[in-house]
């Protein structure tokens, strides 16, 4: 098998069944997931409970076997449902960070550390071992505490124990499962912060499970949708948010306005469309896969709170502007936050502090056609 230098994985059409049926159908966990891991990246798999991230993870780790497709890892497959290919855990080059640390209690910090070059796949020996645990305890602040016992660490410290023991076995991927979810809103996002820098200073692969979409645009490269067992869109960060390629994405990726649309048709004489929606025709300029949708129907406008633009003078209305009425008018510091009410459809607008707006004030609404999508679906 000749080695794969771009991607430390290679995941195509996997398929998980738990043996629950329905009826006669099989249900599936996961169904034809595809996506690589390239060297070096941080990839994080997103989505809500019960998407199939944390079964992902875990075929990808071998703890669970596949029921279809294959598993390419560094170049080689430990994946391969028709070939009946499924290398052990152990055997794989992955180091694994489960939610709940998975520290020995009974072993001090620097024991903890040593492990995986005493029993991993990479094994040292003597005097070696014990250099670059504590070299490595140093990059994590934790050389002053080598010679305590695990347990007697804070959660915070455990966490950067278990990435430290996990580097250590210099895994090809490290494979990372809500690592940061036992810890309080502050730690986490020091921690956060830390796992990227440690992740990008090591140059290690990284694969991670959240359903924290804070964290996931924060830490990673790329971004793995998933929603009941599918892959919705793999992409950048800002991509992701500024184009999101299904509703579902658009709802679950920060906050987005989705307004029904009744039919969409070409723009005429220029790019966009023009979606048919209860507040009027709104000109939509940003498409989410950078084609002109033609005519068709339904699907929604997708607008960003941020790009609702709301005026308090309603004498003079322009040709793209509605009136909307505020329903409630929240002052956040840097901004408001007004839900609107316009032709019987909510929408939120973040508008500046300034616009000074109460419940029930009539307002003149817009919306930027070059931050607008059309979704068809
Ligand atoms: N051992 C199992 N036996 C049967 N069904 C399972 C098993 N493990 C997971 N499932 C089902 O598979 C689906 C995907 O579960 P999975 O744990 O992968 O989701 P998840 O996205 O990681 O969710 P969470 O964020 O809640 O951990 C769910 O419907 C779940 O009920």
């Amino acid at each position: 098998m000749s080695k794969n230098p771009v991607n430390s994985i290679v995941i195509t059409e996997l398929r998980k069944s738990y043996e629950r049926t329905t009826g006669a159908e099989t249900t599936y966990a996961i169904d034809g997931v595809s996506f690589d891991v390239p060297k070096g990246r941080f990839v994080t798999l997103l989505g809500p409970s019960g998407c199939g991230k944390t079964t992902t993870l875990r075929c990808v780790a071998g703890l669970e076997r596949a029921s279809g497709g294959r598993i390419e890892m560094g170049g080689q497959m430990v994946f391969d449902a028709p070939r009946k290919v499924h290398v052990r855990p152990e055997d794989r080059p992955i180091a694994m960070v489960p939610q709940s640390y998975g520290i020995w209690p009974h072993m001090t910090v620097i024991d903890n550390a040593a492990f995986p070059m005493q029993h991993g796949r990479n094994r040292r020996k003597g005097q070696d071992i014990r250099k670059r645990a504590m070299g490595m305890l140093e990059q994590v602040g934790l050389d002053a505490m080598a010679d305590r016992w695990a347990t007697q660490l804070s959660g915070g410290q455990q966490q950067r124990l278990a990435f430290a023991r996990a580097l250590l076995g210099d895994p090809e991927v490290l494979l990372l499962d809500e690592p940061l979810s036992n810890l309080d809103a502050k730690l986490r996002a020091k921690l956060r912060q830390e796992l990227r820098s440690f992740q990008a200073q090591f140059g290690v692969t990284a694969l991670y499970v959240t359903h924290d979409q804070a964290e996931a645009l924060a830490l990673s490269d790329t971004v793995i949708v998933m929603n009941h067992g599918h892959i919705e869109q793999i992409d950048r960060p800002e991509r992701l948010y500024d184009h999101p390629r299904s509703s579902f994405v658009a709802d679950f990726i920060g906050s987005a306005n989705l307004i029904p649309v009744q039919d969409v048709s070409p723009r005429r004489g220029g790019s966009g469309v023009i979606a048919k929606t209860d507040v009027g025709p709104v000109l939509c300029l940003r498409s989410p896969d950078g084609e002109d949708h033609g005519a068709g129907n339904g699907g929604f406008v997708c607008v960003r709170p941020e790009n609702v633009e709301v005026r308090a003078d309603t004498s003079d209305l322009a040709e793209d502007e509605f009136l909307g009425t505020v329903e409630s008018c929240e002052f956040l510091g840097d901004r408001l936050e007004l839900v609107l009410r316009a032709a019987d459809v909510p929408l939120t607008a973040f508008a500046r502090p300034s616009l000074g707006c109460r419940p029930g004030d009539e307002v003149a609404v817009r919306f930027d056609p070059s931050t607008t999508s059309y979704l068809p679906h």
